[in-house]
Parts: structure tokens; sequence; C-alpha cells
């Protein structure tokens, strides 16, 4: 066994820990030209049937090859031939690990063990291919032979140096598996999903089971003591709950800001809500462990903002959502319904719009300029997904410490200017500055990203880094006009309905009038009482794959 890295004893690493092959001095690629084709017969162990490995610009194709050119490292197959008997084709983002070994000197076969995530059409469920086999010399004499086998040594290089383009290999990776997670089968899909790819890429990992939070070894703590110094990422095997208590843990060290920055996360998704992956990776990766097993491998550092909530004496950070009425009781109202999976949300939802049960509140907002203006809103998302993710600023910021309080803690008042104005309603323009609502709702949902669950894009132009949130209030409603306003939730439709008013703020203040009733924080309940939010602007990292959170244009309709 061999280790890299002195902060893992032997017990960290995976049995089969070998570093992978990246140093560019190594004697194959030392001095040696590029061959003309970058390409190998390999005859494959599992099929016995020769194929062709070819590294072509949009990444490793695996052909299919006819037994008679058996022995031959072949140059002469052209790339509209490869394509058109192509079975496979894996972009090099997609490439987990190319290794070459021969036994000895004498050998007539160099070993070549190819690993890599598989995704039909790019879109379909990501599963680990891996492919070993020998490549044979045609050399008579062992020097022939030899020259051969480097060469082999050198397209597994190759191969390599294009996999890791600008990604350091073999991360070394914290996991924080959470035993109970979902329907309790996170720890079956690490053996069978997670383990295997992570494993394949040669990463070194370190995996933790989460404690429930009135244990010791709940994810807050083991945030709180996390050295960021040794770990790549940390990534959770779990839903959203154990994301949020990780940056709960982070965020309240003396140390809160230079720990978020350096502790990028990666979800894997465990969970019964697993927001932030769909976010990252778009809605059809929901459940896809591999895929995320990926990212966390090749993903790149997006800056997420994180929201302050306080209450009472209490601070919470938030990056996902806070739910108020009917959307809160939907979560914490059918936890009796956990057994269901992401099916308990629409149960509860359908319950709440048959009982038209509203909720009044008492809100404050600090709109934006034009924050209410939806057809603005959508422009500005769609002009950003149209450019290239803007660099991540490290700098900014005193210290180690997170950002004062705007608010300040505990039961601040609102700032001068809102108070004494309470409205029934908004009217339609409104200028930047603080505004106020009393009125009754059916819920109020403030949002950082535009999904808060797989089938429930709420806020479709929320950025997860502007350093401001959107609020979605939907007023009482007709029973028919609850039951049809998930219609197209999947895909924004509640944003676009006349029933939501739609306002995107630097902070809030939302008071509940009734005693009683659920607020929930990143789906995690806390006490029924006022709470002002305000947002920190790009406080937390993440990893994507493609180094931004997924995006759709909006059309407006
Ligand atoms: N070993 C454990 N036993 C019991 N509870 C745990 C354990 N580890 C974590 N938890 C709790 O699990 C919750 C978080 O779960 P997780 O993030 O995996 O999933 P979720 O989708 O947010 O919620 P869930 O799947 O529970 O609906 C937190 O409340 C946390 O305290």
């Amino acid at each position: 066994m061999v280790s890299c890295c002195p902060c893992f004893n032997s017990d960290d690493l995976h049995d089969d820990y070998i570093p992978l092959p990246m140093s560019p001095t190594s004697a194959a690629a030392n001095g040696r030209a590029l061959p003309d084709q970058y390409e190998l017969l390999l005859v494959s162990k599992q099929s016995q049937s020769p194929v062709n490995l070819l590294l072509l610009d949009e990444g490793l194709v695996v052909t299919r090859r006819k037994k008679n050119a058996l022995g031959q490292v072949a140059a002469s197959l052209s790339i509209s031939k490869a394509s058109s008997s192509c079975i496979k084709t894996f972009p090099y983002l997609q490439v987990l690990s190319a290794r070459s070994t021969r036994s000895s000197p004498e050998a007539t076969a160099t070993r070549v063990s190819i690993a890599a995530v598989y995704s039909k059409g790019g879109t379909g469920p990501a599963k680990l291919f891996q492919l070993e086999g020998d490549v044979h010399e045609v050399g008579h004499d062992r020097e022939e032979r030899e020259r051969g086998s480097c060469r082999v040594e050198w397209w597994c290089e190759e191969l390599m140096r294009r996999a890791y383009d600008g990604v350091k290999p073999n991360r070394r990776l914290r996991v924080l598996l959470n035993p109970i997670g979902g329907k309790g089968k996170a720890k079956q899909l690490w053996e069978t999903d997670i383990s295997p790819v992570l494993r394949a890429a040669a990463c070194v990992v370190k995996v933790e089971h989460t404690g429930p939070s009135s244990s010791p070894s709940n994810a807050t703590n083991l945030a709180r003591t996390h050295d960021f110094t040794a770990y790549d990422a940390l990534v959770t095997v779990s839903g959203d709950g154990i994301v949020h208590e990780v940056l709960n843990g982070l965020a309240c060290r003396p140390d809160g800001l230079a720990a978020l920055r350096s502790t990028p996360i990666i979800p894997i998704p465990a969970g019964s809500g697993n927001a932030l992956q769909v976010n990252l990776e778009g809605p059809q990766r929901a459940n896809d462990c591999v895929w995320a097993a990926l990212a966390a491998i090749k993903g790149t550092p997006v800056a997420l903002d994180l929201c302050s909530i306080t209450q009472k004496d209490k601070r919470y950070y938030s990056f996902l959502s806070q739910a108020f009425g009917l959307m809160a009781d939907l979560d914490l109202g059918t936890e009796h319904l956990r057994w269901m999976g992401d099916t308990r949300f629409t149960v509860g939802y359908v319950q709440g719009a048959l009982t038209r049960r509203t909720y009044p509140v008492e809100l404050a907002v600090k709109i934006a300029p034009n924050g209410t203006d939806k057809a603005f809103l959508a422009k500005s998302y769609n002009d950003a997904l149209a450019r290239p993710p803007p660099p991540i600023d490290d700098q900014s910021g005193a210290g180690d410490a997170l950002p004062e309080l705007q608010f300040g803690t505990a039961e601040d008042e609102l700032p001068e200017e809102a108070r004494g104005r309470v409205h029934q309603d908004l009217p339609e323009r409104l200028e930047e500055g603080w505004h106020t609502l009393k009125t009754d709702v059916q819920f109020v949902y403030g949002g950082k990203l535009p999904f808060v669950a797989k089938d429930v894009k709420l806020f479709p132009p929320a950025s997860g880094n502007d350093g401001l949130i959107d609020l979605a209030i939907v007023g009482p409603i007709s029973r028919m006009d609850a039951l049809s306003g998930m219609d197209g939730a999947a895909t924004g439709q509640i944003f676009h309905n006349s029933n939501t008013r739609y306002y995107r703020c630097s902070s809030y203040r939302l008071t509940p009038l009734t005693p009683k009733g659920y607020v929930s924080i990143d789906g995690e309940s806390v006490p029924h009482e006022p709470f002002q939010v305000e947002v920190h602007k790009a406080l937390a990292r993440c990893l994507a794959l493609k180094g931004s959170f997924w995006g759709k244009q909006i059309s407006m309709h």
C-alpha cells in the first residue's frame, strides 16, 4: 500500500490505492514524440474481443475491432471509420484512470486498465465502466517490444493528462455518510455506486458516519473541527439536511470565513431532499450518485451565498430556503410519511390545498432594484447563463471571521424607514428600500437556488451567488388554483403564475401572526417565531462538474 499523504493512516485509504501516474518526467513521456494516431488495440480481458481505443477531440472512444487486426498497435484506422463503428465515447471529464503494467521485460503484452463514467447520450444514468486487457507487442526482439510497451505507457499518460487537465488527481476526500438518510439506503449506495467510482479514480478517502443532532458526532460538530488543510473536498452522502449542518458547523468557527472558502462541499444524493445536487447538476441527476461521485473527483469550485437567519438570540446559516405556511407544513408536517420518500411532499401539498388553510403574516422586505419585475429577472438570468461564470473572489472580507450582521442579533428592530409603513399590498413598481406587507398567505418561500426539490423549481431566475435572495409569496387561492398551482412546478411554472408575487431582495423579516405552525430553514424545523434573513455573498463553496450551477433559459410567456 502506498500513501502519498502523511496526514492519513493506512485505514483511511482504499486497499488498492495507488497514486495515478501523472508525473510529467516519467520515463515514457520524457523526450518521446507523440504517436501519429492516439490509438491502441486492446484485447479485452472480459470479452476476449479486440477493441480500439482512440484519443479524439471529443474524448476517449472505444470501438470494436475485427479479430484479424489482432496484434497491431494500429496506426491506420481513420477517424471517420472509427465513429461509424463506435461503441462508446467518454468525454475526458468522465475518464477516471488509465494504467499500464508489464509483467516482465520478456512479456509480449502490456496490460492496460481503464476506468471511466459512462452516461448514455450524455444524460442517461451514470455507470462505472471498467476495461482491462492486453496490448500485444509485435516486435521480434526484446528491444522492439520494450519500445512498444513504452508507447502504451505513454498512451496511458496522455489519456491521464487529458482526463485531469486543470484538475488535481488523487483528491483527498472526507466523506460524511448519514446511515439513516432518505430511506436508509445511503450505506448500500456507498458500497455499490459511490465507493467503486472513487476507488477507480484512486481518491484518498476517509469515511465517517454522522450521528443524530443530539450526538457528539452530528455533522455540525464534525464540521466544526474539520481540518480543511488535510482534504480537497468534503463529501456528504445524505440529503440537504447534512449539508445544512456542515455549513453551520463551518460557519460558526472562529475561522469561519477561511473554513467555508477552503471546504468545497459535494453532495451525493442519498436523502429524501437532494436539492443542492439538482441545482448543481440538473434534475436528471437528482438521484445519480455515480455522477455526483464524478463531481467529487473532477468538479470545479462554485461560489455559494449563505443567508444569516436570526431568530431571538440564535443565528442559523441557510443555503437553500426558508419556508412558512403550507410549504413548511408539507415538509415538516409530513414526517410520519417519511417512508414515501419525495412523494410525501406532494401528499402534503394536496392535503393543504384541499383544506385551503391560510396563514396571517407580516413581512418587511428590502427589495433590490427591479426586484419585482419578473421579465427583468428572467432576462438577467438568461444573460448570465450565456456568459462564462465569473471567477471566484477569495480575497474580499477581512480576516477569518464571517461578515457582521446588518440587522444585528436578537430582536432588533427594523431599520427606521421600514417602520410604520404597513400596506395591505405592495404597489406594482417599487423603489429600492424597505417595504412592509401584512396579509394572509398560503405560503411564503425564500430561496437562494432555483430548485427547492427535484420536481419543484420555485425560483427559476435565482442565482446562487448574486448576494440577493428571491421571495415567492402566494396568497389565499381557490382549491382549484392551489391544485393546478403545482402544474409545471418542475419546470418553473409557479414563477409565471399571476398568483405568485415574486420579489428579489437583500434582506427580509417575517413575523408569523398565529401562535402555532412551522418554519423550515433548509428543510430543518426552527421555532415558529419572527425571523430575519440577510445574504452574504459567495461565502461557501460547492463542486460542480461544469464549474457553475446547472441552468436553463427561462422563456417568458
Ligand atoms: N446516525 C444518525 N441517526 C439518526 N439521525 C441522523 C443520523 N445522522 C444524521 N441524522 C439526522 O438526519 C438529518 C439529515 O438527514 P439528511 O440530510 O441525510 O436527509 P434529508 O433529506 O435532509 O432528510 P431525510 O432524508 O432525513 O428526510 C438530520 O436531522 C440529522 O441530524
